[in-house]
């Protein structure tokens, strides 16, 4: 089953074509989306996950339909995007988490005994009964990242997930992106050491997929692209 499958895919976002006709198939465990600036990156994220629509083309997440099977892909599909602020909701750590558990239909005990797990694994339980909000930026990444895998995920999509955090706990939220669990993972990313850990990659360049497949080839032509296109000099 592909992870991703876009056909012809258009995206307009006010009055910006932020995807046009843009087509991808790739069935890896670990995508990588690179490209520049407001190249359609988080857009190509976004129109997978079902929170904007193509108006245009189609669009298929782990053989979904994002939009008519919006229910199955919220139950199967995670977020993660780098403000981690926008997805803790509950006042304590905790709370945070097992609110990510509210629709599962499972008993209070089993519940509290997954959140307990996931919270050891995360290195959160001391922080269990603190107010979430008061929590530092890579500590609410952890949180928001603990949130979102204590569903048990089929596929993460990660937007930037680590581009407010220091290097160890950047290093920390990628360890449990990539191993922390069976999951898939649509990885948006600046950091070309990370797409190259992935097992594909996608080029996007102004809304189009320009290129996909193997991460080394992928990134070697957007560093080409980085060298034919240099900025011009200061001064
Ligand atoms: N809500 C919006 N309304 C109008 N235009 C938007 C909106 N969001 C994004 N855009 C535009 O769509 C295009 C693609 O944006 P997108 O956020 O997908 O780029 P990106 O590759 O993720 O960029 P970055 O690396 O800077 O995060 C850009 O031209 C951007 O200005």
């Amino acid at each position: 089953m592909n992870t991703i499958e876009l056909k012809n895919v258009s995206v307009r976002l006010g009055e910006v074509d932020a995807l046009r006709e843009a087509s991808v198939a790739l069935d890896g465990r670990t995508i990588a989306v690179i490209g520049d600036n407001g190249s359609g990156k988080s857009t190509l994220a976004r129109v997978v996950g079902g929170l904007v629509p193509a108006r245009a083309g189609e669009v298929r997440v782990l053989g979904l339909d994002p939009v008519r099977q919006a229910a199955e892909l919220r139950r199967r599909v995670a977020f993660v995007f780098s403000n981690p602020d926008a997805q803790i909701i509950m006042p304590t750590v905790a709370e945070d988490v097992a609110f990510s558990l509210r629709d599962r239909g499972m008993s209070r005990r089993e519940r509290s005994e997954r959140v307990a797990a996931a919270l050891d694994r995360f290195g959160l339980t001391e922080l269990a009964a603190r107010s979430s909000h008061d929590l530092s930026g890579g500590q609410k990444q952890l949180l928001a990242l603990c949130g979102a895998l204590v569903r048990e995920p089929e596929l993460v999509i990660a937007d930037e997930p680590t581009a407010f955090l220091d290097a160890r706990n950047a290093r920390r939220i990628t360890a449990h992106l990539f191993d922390g669990g069976p999951h898939r993972l649509l990885l948006v990313t600046h950091d070309l050491s990370l797409a190259r850990r992935c097992e594909c990659a996608v080029l996007v360049a102004g809304g189009r997929v320009v290129l996909a497949g193997d991460p080394g080839l992928v990134i070697a032509a957007h560093e080409k692209s980085l060298d034919d296109h240099p900025l011009p000099p200061r001064g």
